[in-house]
């Protein structure tokens, strides 16, 4: 089916296609128009709705998909969490995401601990009273010096201990199997494979 994605990032939308190849993800940017949603939850569950119900009360009733994610870092007692996307930012001013992650390893200087989990809240919204939410997680280390060139955001700090790599080392197939977006977006394609009928949306 055609999945209408709440987002206005690029790299999700070719994330979310490689993990759910028989569906066609669309966001807003393909049909001509942009997505701008203020994020005013206090969780990535709860942003993820406000971006899914902006859309859809947009979409003419098709059920949308949004994902809100983000970087929770143990040593910064979780940020920058659901402030990912504008860690370091205030009102006006704007930093490349070098910027954020550099900022990130000058705000771990010294911890021991650094420990970190990428997490993905994604829902499948089918009206305000009808929503599916998939929320996972990958877990890794912030590393002491940015490697590698793929994926996007903090994946070049972000290091997996289990592949000796940074996110940002991995191929796109190999963070899509074990990515927080990744495992969300399987789980949401194992539930479309055996309860979509179901829906009446399908
Ligand atoms: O290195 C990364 N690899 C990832 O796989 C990843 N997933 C999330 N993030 C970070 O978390 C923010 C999401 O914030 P976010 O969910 O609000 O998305 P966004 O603002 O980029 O787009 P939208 O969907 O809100 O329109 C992003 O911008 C990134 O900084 C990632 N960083
Ligand atoms: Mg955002």
């Amino acid at each position: 089916m055609e999945l209408l994605l709440a987002t206005g990032n690029r790299h999700k939308r070719d994330e979310f296609q490689a993990i759910l190849p028989e569906h066609r993800i669309v966001i807003p940017e393909d049909l001509g128009t942009s997505f701008e949603c203020e994020e005013t939850g206090a969780s990535f569950c709860e942003n993820s709705l406000i971006k899914a119900a902006f859309l859809h009360a947009r979409a003419e009733g098709r059920p949308v998909i949004a994902d809100d994610s983000g970087l929770c870092v143990e040593a910064l007692d979780g940020a920058p969490g659901i402030r990912s996307a504008r860690y370091g930012e205030d009102e006006g001013t704007s930093l490349s995401s070098q910027e954020k992650y550099e900022l990130l390893l000058r705000n771990l200087q010294g911890k021991t601990n650094r420990n970190a989990a990428f997490v993905c809240s994604l829902v499948f919204y089918i009206d305000d009273l009808r929503y599916f939410i998939f929320q996972e997680t990958c877990r890794g280390i912030i590393a002491e010096a940015p490697r590698g060139s793929g994926g996007f955001g903090y994946d070049p700090v972000f290091f997996i201990p289990e592949t000796g790599r940074t996110m940002a080392e991995l191929s796109e197939e190999e963070k899509n199997r074990i990515s927080h977006r990744g495992k969300a977006g399987s789980a949401l394609r194992k539930f479309l494979q055996s309860y979509g009928d179901d829906l009446g949306v399908v």
